[in-house]
Protein backbone atom coordinates (compact mmCIF):
# COMPACT_ATOMS: atom_id res chain seq x y z
CA UNK A 1 0.00 0.00 0.00
CA UNK A 2 1.65 3.33 -1.04
CA UNK A 3 2.19 6.20 1.69
CA UNK A 4 -0.40 8.29 0.08
CA UNK A 5 -2.92 6.54 -2.08
CA UNK A 6 -3.39 8.08 -5.66
CA UNK A 7 -6.37 7.56 -7.74
CA UNK A 8 -6.91 9.51 -10.80
CA UNK A 9 -10.39 9.66 -11.68
CA UNK A 10 -10.32 10.76 -15.00
CA UNK A 11 -7.92 11.98 -18.51
CA UNK A 12 -8.31 13.76 -21.20
CA UNK A 13 -5.57 13.68 -23.34
CA UNK A 14 -2.12 13.53 -21.10
CA UNK A 15 -4.08 15.11 -18.58
CA UNK A 16 -5.15 13.92 -15.32
CA UNK A 17 -7.69 14.88 -12.30
CA UNK A 18 -7.91 12.72 -9.35
CA UNK A 19 -7.82 12.25 -5.15
CA UNK A 20 -4.25 12.50 -3.03
CA UNK A 21 -5.40 11.02 0.05
CA UNK A 22 -3.01 11.70 2.86
CA UNK A 23 -3.87 11.27 6.78
CA UNK A 24 -4.42 15.04 6.72
CA UNK A 25 -6.83 15.40 4.28
CA UNK A 26 -7.49 14.84 0.26
CA UNK A 27 -5.80 16.90 -2.15
CA UNK A 28 -7.61 17.16 -5.67
CA UNK A 29 -5.44 17.36 -8.27
CA UNK A 30 -4.70 19.23 -10.40
CA UNK A 31 -3.76 21.01 -7.20
CA UNK A 32 -1.97 24.20 -6.69
CA UNK A 33 -0.19 25.06 -3.84
CA UNK A 34 -0.22 28.19 -2.21
CA UNK A 35 3.72 29.03 -0.80
CA UNK A 36 3.85 29.71 3.45
CA UNK A 37 7.39 29.97 2.88
CA UNK A 38 8.07 31.48 7.02
CA UNK A 39 5.11 29.54 8.31
CA UNK A 40 2.57 32.00 6.72
CA UNK A 41 0.85 32.27 3.61
CA UNK A 42 1.94 36.57 3.58
CA UNK A 43 -0.82 38.53 4.01
CA UNK A 44 -3.35 35.58 4.61
CA UNK A 45 -5.31 33.79 8.02
CA UNK A 46 -4.97 30.50 7.52
CA UNK A 47 -8.43 30.15 7.79
CA UNK A 48 -8.47 32.49 4.01
CA UNK A 49 -6.22 30.11 2.45
CA UNK A 50 -8.65 27.56 3.21
CA UNK A 51 -11.25 29.08 2.29
CA UNK A 52 -9.70 29.98 -1.04
CA UNK A 53 -10.07 26.30 -1.66
CA UNK A 54 -6.50 25.09 -1.13
CA UNK A 55 -5.96 21.52 0.42
CA UNK A 56 -2.11 21.73 0.81
CA UNK A 57 0.35 24.68 1.20
CA UNK A 58 3.57 24.32 0.69
CA UNK A 59 6.45 25.35 3.27
CA UNK A 60 10.32 26.25 2.71
CA UNK A 61 13.18 23.84 4.86
CA UNK A 62 15.48 27.26 4.36
CA UNK A 63 13.86 29.99 5.67
CA UNK A 64 12.06 27.74 9.09
CA UNK A 65 15.89 26.31 9.51
CA UNK A 66 17.27 29.56 9.82
CA UNK A 67 14.36 31.31 11.72
CA UNK A 68 12.53 30.28 14.02
CA UNK A 69 14.70 26.52 13.41
CA UNK A 70 13.17 22.92 13.14
CA UNK A 71 14.21 22.08 16.61
CA UNK A 72 12.07 24.25 17.99
CA UNK A 73 9.04 23.86 15.87
CA UNK A 74 9.16 20.36 16.52
CA UNK A 75 9.24 21.27 20.75
CA UNK A 76 6.21 23.30 19.95
CA UNK A 77 4.45 20.69 18.12
CA UNK A 78 5.46 20.80 14.63
CA UNK A 79 4.30 22.84 12.14
CA UNK A 80 0.67 22.24 11.79
CA UNK A 81 -0.04 23.43 14.99
CA UNK A 82 2.73 25.97 14.94
CA UNK A 83 0.77 28.22 12.03
CA UNK A 84 -2.46 26.82 13.04
CA UNK A 85 -2.92 24.78 9.11
CA UNK A 86 -4.34 21.56 9.70
CA UNK A 87 -4.14 20.29 6.19
CA UNK A 88 -1.53 18.48 4.48
CA UNK A 89 1.94 20.43 4.35
CA UNK A 90 4.62 20.15 1.50
CA UNK A 91 8.10 21.42 2.44
CA UNK A 92 10.84 21.59 -0.32
CA UNK A 93 14.27 20.17 1.06
CA UNK A 94 16.30 23.98 1.20
CA UNK A 95 19.11 23.43 -1.61
CA UNK A 96 16.98 26.05 -4.02
CA UNK A 97 16.86 28.52 -1.54
CA UNK A 98 20.50 27.85 -0.55
CA UNK A 99 21.51 28.79 -4.20
CA UNK A 100 19.15 31.99 -4.76
CA UNK A 101 18.97 33.40 -1.18
CA UNK A 102 22.49 32.70 0.99
CA UNK A 103 25.39 33.66 0.18
CA UNK A 104 29.04 32.50 0.86
CA UNK A 105 27.66 29.21 -0.38
CA UNK A 106 29.88 25.79 -0.74
CA UNK A 107 28.88 22.97 -2.66
CA UNK A 108 30.04 19.64 -1.97
CA UNK A 109 29.63 15.86 -2.37
CA UNK A 110 28.27 15.68 1.06
CA UNK A 111 25.94 19.04 0.59
CA UNK A 112 25.66 22.91 0.98
CA UNK A 113 27.29 24.86 3.19
CA UNK A 114 26.17 28.83 3.28
CA UNK A 115 25.92 31.94 5.20
CA UNK A 116 22.35 32.84 6.41
CA UNK A 117 21.01 35.63 4.42
CA UNK A 118 19.06 36.43 7.69
CA UNK A 119 22.10 37.00 9.95
CA UNK A 120 24.84 35.69 8.45
CA UNK A 121 25.55 32.64 10.94
CA UNK A 122 26.94 29.43 8.75
CA UNK A 123 24.89 26.29 7.91
CA UNK A 124 25.48 22.86 6.66
CA UNK A 125 22.46 21.01 4.67
CA UNK A 126 23.03 17.06 3.35
CA UNK A 127 20.31 14.95 2.48
CA UNK A 128 20.03 13.75 6.37
CA UNK A 129 20.17 17.20 7.37
CA UNK A 130 17.51 17.75 4.88
CA UNK A 131 15.34 15.06 6.14
CA UNK A 132 15.48 15.28 9.62
CA UNK A 133 14.29 18.86 9.35
CA UNK A 134 11.53 18.31 7.25
CA UNK A 135 10.80 15.41 10.05
CA UNK A 136 10.85 17.74 12.76
CA UNK A 137 8.77 20.17 11.05
CA UNK A 138 6.00 17.10 10.31
CA UNK A 139 5.47 17.47 6.79
CA UNK A 140 3.48 15.50 4.81
CA UNK A 141 4.89 15.43 2.01
CA UNK A 142 9.06 15.61 1.88
CA UNK A 143 11.00 16.50 -0.90
CA UNK A 144 14.09 14.67 -1.69
CA UNK A 145 17.78 16.98 -1.29
CA UNK A 146 19.10 18.40 -5.04
CA UNK A 147 20.78 20.65 -6.38
CA UNK A 148 19.21 23.04 -9.11
CA UNK A 149 21.79 24.23 -11.79
CA UNK A 150 21.66 28.04 -12.49
CA UNK A 151 20.91 29.06 -16.04
CA UNK A 152 23.09 29.46 -17.42
CA UNK A 153 24.74 25.83 -17.96
CA UNK A 154 26.05 23.72 -20.68
CA UNK A 155 25.45 20.25 -20.45
CA UNK A 156 28.15 18.81 -18.79
CA UNK A 157 27.38 21.14 -16.11
CA UNK A 158 23.94 19.95 -15.34
CA UNK A 159 25.02 16.27 -16.20
CA UNK A 160 27.33 16.82 -13.27
CA UNK A 161 24.66 18.84 -11.28
CA UNK A 162 21.58 15.73 -12.26
CA UNK A 163 24.03 13.13 -11.33
CA UNK A 164 24.74 14.63 -7.93
CA UNK A 165 21.21 15.27 -7.41
CA UNK A 166 20.54 11.68 -8.02
CA UNK A 167 22.89 10.42 -5.45
CA UNK A 168 21.48 12.92 -2.80
CA UNK A 169 17.98 11.22 -3.71
CA UNK A 170 19.39 7.77 -2.54
CA UNK A 171 21.04 9.69 0.57
CA UNK A 172 17.69 11.25 0.55
CA UNK A 173 15.48 7.49 0.66
CA UNK A 174 18.27 6.45 2.86
CA UNK A 175 17.74 8.87 5.46
CA UNK A 176 13.77 9.46 5.38
CA UNK A 177 13.58 5.51 6.13
CA UNK A 178 9.91 3.60 6.00
CA UNK A 179 7.67 6.55 7.67
CA UNK A 180 4.37 5.43 6.83
CA UNK A 181 1.85 8.35 6.86
CA UNK A 182 4.64 10.57 5.07
CA UNK A 183 5.47 10.74 1.43
CA UNK A 184 9.32 11.16 0.35
CA UNK A 185 9.00 12.51 -3.26
CA UNK A 186 12.15 12.34 -5.69
CA UNK A 187 13.11 15.09 -7.74
CA UNK A 188 13.83 14.94 -11.79
CA UNK A 189 16.38 17.17 -13.45
CA UNK A 190 18.26 17.33 -16.20
CA UNK A 191 17.63 21.01 -17.76
CA UNK A 192 16.32 20.92 -21.06
CA UNK A 193 18.20 18.02 -22.13
CA UNK A 194 16.05 14.58 -23.16
CA UNK A 195 18.55 12.52 -22.42
CA UNK A 196 19.41 13.95 -19.37
CA UNK A 197 16.23 13.85 -18.04
CA UNK A 198 15.51 10.16 -19.02
CA UNK A 199 18.88 9.33 -17.43
CA UNK A 200 17.24 10.98 -13.67
CA UNK A 201 13.84 9.71 -14.25
CA UNK A 202 15.67 6.16 -14.51
CA UNK A 203 17.48 6.83 -11.61
CA UNK A 204 14.84 8.10 -9.53
CA UNK A 205 12.32 5.09 -10.16
CA UNK A 206 14.77 2.66 -9.62
CA UNK A 207 14.98 4.36 -6.22
CA UNK A 208 11.58 4.66 -5.53
CA UNK A 209 9.14 7.17 -4.48
CA UNK A 210 5.86 8.36 -3.25
CA UNK A 211 5.78 10.56 -5.79
CA UNK A 212 7.47 12.57 -8.53
CA UNK A 213 8.78 16.50 -8.89
CA UNK A 214 9.75 17.95 -12.02
CA UNK A 215 12.78 20.52 -11.28
CA UNK A 216 15.30 22.62 -12.82
CA UNK A 217 12.32 24.10 -14.65
CA UNK A 218 11.49 27.21 -13.80
CA UNK A 219 14.71 29.21 -13.49
CA UNK A 220 14.52 31.74 -16.55
CA UNK A 221 14.17 28.60 -19.97
CA UNK A 222 10.80 30.38 -20.88
CA UNK A 223 7.36 29.07 -21.64
CA UNK A 224 8.32 27.70 -24.81
CA UNK A 225 11.46 25.44 -23.49
CA UNK A 226 9.41 24.75 -20.39
CA UNK A 227 6.37 22.87 -22.27
CA UNK A 228 9.27 21.71 -25.00
CA UNK A 229 10.39 19.53 -22.00
CA UNK A 230 6.92 18.94 -20.46
CA UNK A 231 5.87 17.65 -23.70
CA UNK A 232 7.91 14.42 -22.72
CA UNK A 233 9.09 14.95 -19.34
CA UNK A 234 5.86 13.87 -17.08
CA UNK A 235 5.62 10.62 -19.16
CA UNK A 236 9.10 9.33 -17.88
CA UNK A 237 7.59 9.07 -14.60
CA UNK A 238 5.50 6.54 -12.98
CA UNK A 239 1.78 6.72 -14.42
CA UNK A 240 0.21 5.82 -11.19
CA UNK A 241 1.95 8.56 -9.09
CA UNK A 242 1.63 12.36 -8.49
CA UNK A 243 3.68 14.92 -10.68
CA UNK A 244 4.56 17.85 -8.97
CA UNK A 245 6.10 20.39 -11.33
CA UNK A 246 7.96 23.10 -8.96
CA UNK A 247 8.02 26.95 -8.45
CA UNK A 248 4.87 27.11 -11.62
CA UNK A 249 3.74 29.98 -12.53
CA UNK A 250 1.59 32.20 -14.40
CA UNK A 251 -1.92 31.11 -15.11
CA UNK A 252 -1.11 30.26 -18.97
CA UNK A 253 2.17 28.03 -17.16
CA UNK A 254 -0.14 26.00 -15.52
CA UNK A 255 -2.69 25.10 -18.04
CA UNK A 256 -0.02 24.22 -20.23
CA UNK A 257 1.49 22.24 -17.43
CA UNK A 258 -1.80 20.75 -16.95
CA UNK A 259 -2.26 19.67 -20.34
CA UNK A 260 1.10 17.94 -20.61
CA UNK A 261 0.42 15.63 -17.19
CA UNK A 262 1.11 17.43 -14.37
CA UNK A 263 -0.59 16.91 -10.81
CA UNK A 264 0.47 19.59 -8.78
CA UNK A 265 1.99 23.07 -8.49
CA UNK A 266 3.35 25.94 -6.69
CA UNK A 267 4.39 29.51 -6.86
CA UNK A 268 4.88 32.70 -4.96
CA UNK A 269 3.47 34.89 -7.93
CA UNK A 270 -0.28 34.96 -6.65
CA UNK A 271 0.53 36.19 -3.39
CA UNK A 272 3.61 37.95 -4.04
CA UNK A 273 2.00 39.77 -6.94
CA UNK A 274 -0.90 40.42 -4.68
CA UNK A 275 0.88 42.55 -2.48
CA UNK A 276 2.37 44.51 -5.33
CA UNK A 277 -1.04 45.28 -6.51
CA UNK A 278 -1.03 42.96 -9.21
CA UNK A 279 -4.26 41.43 -9.57
CA UNK A 280 -4.67 38.14 -11.96
CA UNK A 281 -8.39 37.95 -13.39
CA UNK A 282 -9.89 35.58 -15.98
CA UNK A 283 -9.02 38.55 -18.72
CA UNK A 284 -5.67 38.46 -17.72
CA UNK A 285 -3.58 41.09 -15.20
CA UNK A 286 -5.07 44.27 -13.72
CA UNK A 287 -2.48 46.52 -12.23
CA UNK A 288 -4.53 48.13 -9.37
CA UNK A 289 -2.07 50.99 -8.57
CA UNK A 290 -2.93 52.63 -11.92
CA UNK A 291 -4.57 56.14 -11.77
CA UNK A 292 -7.51 54.48 -14.44
CA UNK A 293 -8.89 52.96 -11.14
CA UNK A 294 -9.28 55.78 -8.93
CA UNK A 295 -12.99 56.85 -9.73
CA UNK A 296 -13.84 53.23 -10.62
CA UNK A 297 -17.31 52.21 -8.63
CA UNK A 298 -16.40 48.31 -10.47
CA UNK A 299 -15.19 45.28 -8.98
CA UNK A 300 -11.86 44.28 -9.33
CA UNK A 301 -13.76 41.63 -11.68
CA UNK A 302 -17.22 41.03 -11.68
CA UNK A 303 -17.20 37.36 -12.20
CA UNK A 304 -15.36 36.73 -8.71
CA UNK A 305 -16.85 36.15 -5.58
CA UNK A 306 -13.79 36.81 -3.36
CA UNK A 307 -14.24 38.94 -0.51
CA UNK A 308 -11.89 41.67 -2.63
CA UNK A 309 -14.49 41.60 -5.34
CA UNK A 310 -17.75 41.37 -3.76
CA UNK A 311 -17.35 43.75 -1.15
CA UNK A 312 -14.75 46.31 -2.58
CA UNK A 313 -14.47 48.73 -6.01
CA UNK A 314 -11.51 49.33 -8.00
CA UNK A 315 -11.55 52.75 -6.53
CA UNK A 316 -10.93 51.36 -2.81
CA UNK A 317 -8.12 48.79 -3.73
CA UNK A 318 -6.59 51.77 -5.97
CA UNK A 319 -6.96 54.00 -2.78
CA UNK A 320 -5.36 51.13 -0.16
CA UNK A 321 -2.88 50.25 -2.26
CA UNK A 322 -2.18 53.86 -3.16
CA UNK A 323 -2.09 54.54 1.48
CA UNK A 324 -0.12 51.61 1.30
CA UNK A 325 -2.58 50.18 3.81
CA UNK A 326 -2.37 46.28 5.31
CA UNK A 327 -5.31 45.95 3.80
CA UNK A 328 -4.46 46.27 0.06
CA UNK A 329 -1.99 42.66 0.17
CA UNK A 330 -4.45 40.95 2.10
CA UNK A 331 -7.60 41.95 -0.26
CA UNK A 332 -6.04 41.51 -3.23
CA UNK A 333 -3.10 38.63 -2.76
CA UNK A 334 -6.72 36.96 -1.56
CA UNK A 335 -8.44 37.58 -4.61
CA UNK A 336 -5.43 36.03 -6.54
CA UNK A 337 -5.26 32.51 -4.30
CA UNK A 338 -8.91 32.54 -5.00
CA UNK A 339 -8.64 32.93 -8.69
CA UNK A 340 -5.79 30.37 -8.72
CA UNK A 341 -8.07 27.93 -7.02
CA UNK A 342 -11.29 28.77 -8.82
CA UNK A 343 -8.75 27.52 -11.99
CA UNK A 344 -7.51 24.40 -10.79
CA UNK A 345 -11.26 23.67 -10.17
CA UNK A 346 -12.05 24.74 -13.35
CA UNK A 347 -9.46 22.39 -14.68
CA UNK A 348 -10.38 19.65 -12.60
CA UNK A 349 -13.60 19.68 -14.33
CA UNK A 350 -12.90 19.94 -17.60
CA UNK A 351 -10.65 17.17 -17.46
CA UNK A 352 -13.73 15.37 -15.42
CA UNK A 353 -16.29 16.38 -17.96
CA UNK A 354 -13.73 15.05 -21.25
CA UNK A 355 -13.91 19.17 -22.16
CA UNK A 356 -10.35 20.44 -21.28
CA UNK A 357 -9.52 21.62 -25.07
CA UNK A 358 -13.10 23.84 -25.02
CA UNK A 359 -12.33 25.02 -21.41
CA UNK A 360 -8.09 26.12 -22.80
CA UNK A 361 -9.77 27.71 -25.42
CA UNK A 362 -12.22 29.94 -23.55
CA UNK A 363 -9.80 30.17 -21.26
CA UNK A 364 -7.34 32.05 -23.92
CA UNK A 365 -10.05 33.32 -25.93
CA UNK A 366 -10.77 35.43 -22.45
CA UNK A 367 -7.40 36.45 -22.05
CA UNK A 368 -7.68 38.38 -25.70
CA UNK A 369 -10.52 40.18 -24.90
CA UNK A 370 -8.53 42.98 -22.81
CA UNK A 371 -10.45 45.68 -21.74
CA UNK A 372 -10.39 44.69 -17.84
O1 LIG B 1 14.75 22.00 -9.21
C1 LIG B 1 14.23 22.42 -8.16
N1 LIG B 1 14.44 21.76 -7.00
C2 LIG B 1 13.91 22.19 -5.83
N2 LIG B 1 13.14 23.27 -5.74
C3 LIG B 1 12.89 24.00 -6.87
C4 LIG B 1 12.13 25.17 -6.78
C5 LIG B 1 11.90 25.92 -7.92
N3 LIG B 1 11.25 27.11 -8.09
C6 LIG B 1 11.40 27.39 -9.40
N4 LIG B 1 10.95 28.51 -9.97
C7 LIG B 1 10.37 29.55 -9.16
C8 LIG B 1 10.16 30.71 -10.08
N5 LIG B 1 9.48 31.74 -9.31
C9 LIG B 1 8.48 32.38 -10.19
C10 LIG B 1 7.83 33.55 -9.46
O2 LIG B 1 8.81 34.47 -9.00
C11 LIG B 1 9.79 33.88 -8.12
C12 LIG B 1 10.49 32.72 -8.80
N6 LIG B 1 12.07 26.45 -10.07
C13 LIG B 1 12.41 25.51 -9.16
C14 LIG B 1 13.17 24.35 -9.28
C15 LIG B 1 13.41 23.60 -8.12
ZN1 LIG C 1 -11.82 38.39 -6.67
Amino acid sequence: MPSFPFQIAARDGAARTGTLTTRRGDIRTPAFMPVGTAATVKAMMPESVAETGADILLGNTYHLMLRPGAERIDRLGGLHRFMNWDRPILTDSGGFQVMSLASLRKLTEDGVTFASHIDGSRHHLTPERSMEIQRLLGSDIVMAFDECPALPATDDQVAASMRLSMRWAQRSRDAFGDRSGHALFGIMQGGINRELREESAEALRSIGFDGYAIGGLAVGEGQAAMFDVLDYAPGLLPDDQPRYLMGVGKPDDIVGAVQRGVDMMDCVLPSRSGRTGQAWTARGQVNIKNARHADDPRPLDESCTCPACSRYSRAYLHHVFRAGEMISGMLLTWHNLHYYQQLMAGLRGAIAGARLDDFVAVFHAEREKGDI
